[in-house]
């Protein structure tokens, strides 16, 4: 009795507490599975390492986690739990198609938890997304080319309306890849091309369209499943209804979560890369001179040609290299062991790589910041940037909408190259290279509102249709 007292009073409390901290400390330096790999010793102790420069000051993280590669090499332990690598090396061994799960901590803020893209486990994530990887082949972006060029040219329209003044370019490819994304998954744009502001706030759009999505996506359920057969474009709704998953996987909400999670990663990753494109074309003279006669030796935004043309094809890797949409890392977790170098990283552990870091590593991109399309073209450089080039990442988790993507990018690029000259005053390459919240405010890249666009200087006279 005299003992219990003394545990429940203050000091019993505090000893227990003190007891227990020095207990999971020394557990996590030295017994944990992960207690050989270096890195700083605070991170190993406690996740508030990582809270610490991504909550206070505000996403940093992953440039922190870059410091600690160049001091302790490129395998490190950044969480008590988690490990980081930094070496193309081993991309493929990371991401491939083995049983790998995808680490469930990243996703405790997200609510679409059955959506295919915050699927953790291996096989439903593999039966999830079998009935969408037809809907986004190659082939299928390639039969949807007009739509595209339809709201290229209606982003042509706007920007001509401002000829000669300034224009919002970074907000309009916003709105660009919203209303192809959107008319390419449910068939059915919510007009931020039309829209004065142009949409500019994706807060505004989620909040707004959102809910409008939730019954279109509900609208177009019943129209699948209801014994009139009006005729519709085909959408991943229907890709969904009749594929073998099971009757819990085809209700509305666990529908909608997969075409609100996949418009939402069709939006900023894409313009986040248009942007740097167009600005890193417009600012170099030289890349311009010399993307304009490839593009006028075609005359066309037919996508099969414009995917021959190698120069314009540099010019949008870069794009992919710097922009780059994800800017976290995206960890694994593998049932097996996984090794690297001499290291064995026991399974069950998380790990991840962050393309952003490798794409900016001189040690993997010769002069990696800089946006050089010739990397591409010289045979010896584009083999070293090969290499650690993963924008899309690999393996079961690539992106699923990757076609679409480049598809936007061919023909926006070209379509925007050959009708315009736009210059920008107020912008710097800094802007584009590293594209998370390291200049936190109103200049934030992942904002869409990177850079208030500038000058359109005059529309050319334009060859392209
Ligand atoms: C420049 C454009 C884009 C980039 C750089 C990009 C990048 C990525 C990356 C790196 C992943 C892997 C994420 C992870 O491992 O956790 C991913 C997954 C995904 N992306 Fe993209 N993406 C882009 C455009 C798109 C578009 C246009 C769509 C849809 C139309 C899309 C839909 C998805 C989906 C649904 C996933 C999850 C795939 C899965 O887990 O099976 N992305 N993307």
């Amino acid at each position: 009795m005299g003992v219990l007292v003394d545990v429940l009073s203050w000091k019993g409390i505090f000893v227990v507490l003190i007891t227990y901290l020095a207990g999971t400390i020394f557990y996590r330096l030295t017994l944990h599975p992960l207690a050989g790999f270096p890195g700083p010793k605070l991170a190993a102790i406690t996740r508030w390492y990582e809270g610490y420069y991504d909550i206070v000051l505000n996403g940093q993280y992953t440039f922190k986690i870059k410091e600690l590669h160049d001091k302790y090499g490129p395998v490190i332990r950044i969480s008590p739990y988690e490990l980081h690598v930094n070496d193309p090396a081993f991309l493929n061994t990371l991401y491939n198609h083995d049983i790998m799960k995808k680490y469930a901590w990243t996703y405790d803020a997200h609510t679409a938890k059955g959506s295919t893209a915050f699927t953790v486990d291996h096989d439903l994530h593999k039966a999830r997304r079998q009935p969408l990887n037809g809907f986004f082949s190659k082939a299928k972006v390639a039969s949807r080319q007009d739509m595209i060029q339809m709201y290229a040219d209606k982003l042509c329209r706007r920007i001509s309306q401002y000829v000669g003044t300034t224009f919002d370019l970074g907000a309009a490819s916003l709105a660009f890849t919203q209303d192809v994304a959107n008319d390419f998954i449910i068939s059915k744009s919510y007009g931020s091309l039309d829209r004065e502001d142009l949409d500019v706030s994706m807060l505004v759009f989620l909040q707004g369209a959102g809910r409008e999505q939730y019954q279109d996506t509900k609208y177009l359920v019943d129209l699948a499943t209801s014994n009139d057969k009006i005729k519709h474009r085909r959408t991943i709704i229907d890709e969904i209804l009749e594929s073998k998953l099971s009757p819990s996987d085809k209700t509305v909400e666990r529908i909608y979560e997969d075409v609100s999670t996949i418009s939402n990663a069709a939006f900023e990753t894409t313009a986040s890369v248009i942007r740097p494109v167009l600005f890193h074309v417009f600012s170099n003279p030289t890349i311009l001179q010399r993307l304009r006669a490839e593009l006028e030796s075609v005359i066309t935004t037919d996508l099969k040609t414009l995917e021959q043309l190698p120069y314009l094809t540099s010019v949008l890797k870069e794009g992919f290299r710097l922009g780059g949409g994800l800017s976290t890392r995206l960890q694994r977790v593998s049932e097996k062991d996984l090794f690297y170098g001499k290291w064995r990283i026991p399974a069950g552990h998380p790990v991840g790589m962050t393309p952003l870091l490798m794409h900016t590593d001189n040690e993997v991109h010769h002069n990696a910041k800089s946006f050089l399309p010739e990397r591409w073209i010289d045979a010896e450089t584009r083999k070293r940037s090969e290499r650690g080039f993963a924008p899309f990442s690999k393996g079961s988790r690539i992106c699923l909408g990757m076609h679409l993507a480049w598809a936007e990018l061919y023909i926006v690029v070209a379509t925007l190259v050959q009708r315009f000259d736009f210059s920008f005053p107020n912008a710097t390459a800094e802007d584009f290279v590293e594209p998370t919240a390291r200049d936190a405010g109103p200049k934030t890249q992942a904002s869409g509102m990177a850079w208030r666009a500038l000058i359109a200087g005059g529309e050319r006279v334009t060859a392209a249709g």
